[in-house]
């Protein structure tokens, strides 16, 4: 849907108006450049106007040369006439040579910081955007083309320099022009209009197909991403995968390239005709410059000068022509980007500035919540707290909205109507890096990062008490095996892609996310699903020190293992995304409904009781 009326405003975007945005796109391309490397964006500059004066000295010394020579007189006298018009063409050859070299090794610099400079600008961007932004299929796509944005924009830089290049060869060989006949440059500059036109407009057909394909071309790679990394190498094997998979790329692929070659075959019928009527409007242009040395209007000396600025400004038309449309191909992608730093796929954080102290009280009130583009809620009117020093238990079956709220409630997710509020303040209106940096949390599935094992823990931020507040942190969780068995301590690479990199299994990856919770210094510890990979001795380990935990944090505590929730303070039972019981372990499985069901279900596997001596 969204891609849908992304795809309607590129089409929307038509020559007229990207011709309009061009100078704003320029602008933030220059701003960009000069971020990167002030010093190689004056310098290249200052090149391109030195080249382009130099240019205009090489062609007004080349008029010199042709007059000087076929005037009449002595040969000798003609050549000692010409000679001081060939010193400044060859030095004007020579600077500009000399510059041109300059230019590709400045530009050489410039290019990859520029890129790097865009990507960054891209990371963060995505960073500062909501976490909601991830439920919309929209997001991905306006991410993805914005990548590409920033991948093309160093292309800038050489697009850049062409066109100035090619600027101040026109104004060079226009002014000559000019001066010989004011017809021929008119002429010239209509003769290159055509082709102009059919470059833009070849451009923007293969933009339109790109964005056509965007979510297709996305498809393709979260395909290959499956066929060739190891996580699931052995379920492609074990599934006999191959073929289907191999089959399902093939088939998408097809579709990306009929798209592409339909886009080619219009681009070339574009150029074609506008080659034509090129062609015709430089047949004119030839034809007036005989016409005017046919009727006497146009000396030989100043045919044969006309001649040479005729074919600098023809030179300089075609790569105006053909760098405009590169510039405008190009523009069109970093376009994309330019709009996505701006809103982030229209996601990014706008919240408040409260950076709030470790919750004393974290409470839902009336909180409704409905994902993007779901068409029913996800939680509907809850109202429940948790406090300081309490463990709340959240347990229904699948889908009934318990890592939803827990997210609501960390403030990762803002509630679509009612509200999430810390001691008071509603999640919205704090700052969500202050926020975030008192909470803790152990998600479903957890981040292996590819780092060191303390890294692993600390993510980064350096808590008091060191490698000590490491290694106890470790304990509580049961991660203090899994380090003394690693190679290296701390210090091991939890990566086995890297020499001297350790691989974990899953149980010991998950004793590592807790240690992560455990040890940062958050006052809202939340724990979804936190013991799913763990043995039974190390599962006993966390639920037995969990009150340990909870003295100075407020718990959340997802988990389907009910017999686990008997160390919550209260249990919420959710039911389709509504809160239908709340209390005790024991006034729960006394009371009748769906915790005592889901209790009697968990405990019932249909094996009948061993029997006894005395059945005998
Ligand atoms: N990113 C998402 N986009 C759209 N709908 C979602 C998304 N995540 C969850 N849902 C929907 O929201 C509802 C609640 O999901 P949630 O993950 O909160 O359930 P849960 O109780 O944690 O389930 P489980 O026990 O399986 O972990 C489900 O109907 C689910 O389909």
């Amino acid at each position: 849907m969204e891609s849908d009326s992304r795809l309607a405003a590129g089409r929307a975007l038509t020559t007229r108006r990207m011709a309009r945005r061009l100078p704003q796109l320029v602008a933030r391309s220059l701003a960009l450049a000069w971020r990167s490397d002030r010093a190689a964006v004056a310098g290249l500059l200052g090149c391109q106007t030195v080249s382009g004066v130099s240019q205009a000295f090489g062609l007004l010394a080349t008029t010199g040369t042709i007059s000087a020579l076929i005037s009449s007189g002595d040969v000798t006298a003609r050549l000692w006439a010409a000679w001081p018009s060939v010193l400044v063409l060859a030095a004007a050859a020579g600077l500009r040579a000399g510059l041109a070299i300059t230019v590709n090794w400045l530009s050489g610099r410039l290019a990859p910081l520029m890129s790097q400079e865009a990507e960054l600008m891209l990371l963060d961007a995505a960073l500062n955007a909501e976490l909601a932004a991830y439920d919309s299929p929209g997001f991905k796509d306006s991410q993805e083309a914005a990548e590409r944005g920033a991948q093309v924009s160093a292309d800038l830089v050489q697009e850049g320099q062409d066109i100035l290049s090619a600027l101040a060869s026109l104004a060079a060989g226009a002014a000559v022009l000019t001066a010989v006949h004011p017809l021929l440059l008119p002429l010239l500059v209509l003769a290159g209009l055509p082709q102009g036109v059919a470059q833009v407009s070849g451009a923007r057909v293969a933009y339109l197909a790109n964005l056509e394909t965007m979510g297709h071309r996305r498809m393709l790679s979260v395909l290959r991403w499956h066929m060739s990394d190891d996580c699931n190498a052995d379920q492609v094997r074990c599934g006999t995968m191959a073929s289907f998979l191999l089959g399902t790329y093939r088939s998408i692929g097809e579709r990306v390239n009929a798209s592409d070659v339909r886009a080619a075959g219009r681009g070339a019928r574009m150029s074609f005709v506008g080659a034509a009527a090129g062609g015709l409007a430089s047949g004119l242009v030839w034809t007036a410059l005989v016409y005017l040395l046919a009727t006497g209007r146009l000396s030989v000396a100043s045919a044969g000068t006309a001649i040479f600025a005729l074919r600098t400004v023809n030179a300089s038309v075609q790569s105006l022509v053909y760098g405009g449309a590169r510039l405008f191909r190009t523009g069109l992608y970093v376009d994309d980007w330019s709009r996505f730093l701006g809103q982030a796929g229209g996601f990014r954080m706008r919240r408040g500035r409260i950076a709030p102290p470790d919750p004393a009280e974290v409470r839902a009130e009336e909180l409704t919540y409905r994902y993007e583009g779901a068409d029913r809620d996800a939680l509907s009117a809850v109202t429940l707290g948790v406090r300081r020093g309490e463990v709340l238990a959240l347990v229904g079956e699948n889908g009934s909205g318990k890592t939803t709220l827990a997210k609501l409630l960390t403030g990762l997710y803002l509630p679509t109507s009612g509200r999430v509020a810390w001691d008071g303040v509603e999640t919205g209106a704090m700052d969500p890096g202050a926020a975030w940096a008192r909470v803790a949390m152990v998600p479903q599935s957890y981040a292996r990062w590819p780092m060191s094992a303390r890294q692993n823990v600390t993510l980064g931020r350096a808590a008091p008490g060191g490698d000590a507040a490491v290694l106890a942190a470790c304990a509580a969780s049961g991660a203090d095996e899994v380090v003394a068995s690693l190679r290296s301590g701390l210090d091991t690479l939890l990566a086995r892609e890297w020499l001297g990199g350790e691989e974990l299994s899953g149980g010991q990856w998950q004793r590592m996310a807790i240690a992560r919770a455990f040890h940062r210094p958050a006052g809202l510890l939340v724990m979804d699903e936190p013991t799913a990979a763990l043995d039974a001795r190390a599962e006993h380990r966390i639920f037995t020190g969990l009150r340990a935990v909870a003295a100075d944090r407020a718990v959340v505590l997802v988990t389907h293992r009910l017999a686990n929730v008997a160390v919550a303070d209260r249990i919420v039972v959710l039911e389709r995304g509504r809160v239908v019981q709340d209390g005790t372990f024991g006034e729960l499985v006394a009371a009748e409904g769906l915790f005592r069901e889901l209790w009697r279900l968990q405990n019932d596997r249909g094996v009948p009781a061993p029997r006894t001596g005395s059945d005998v």
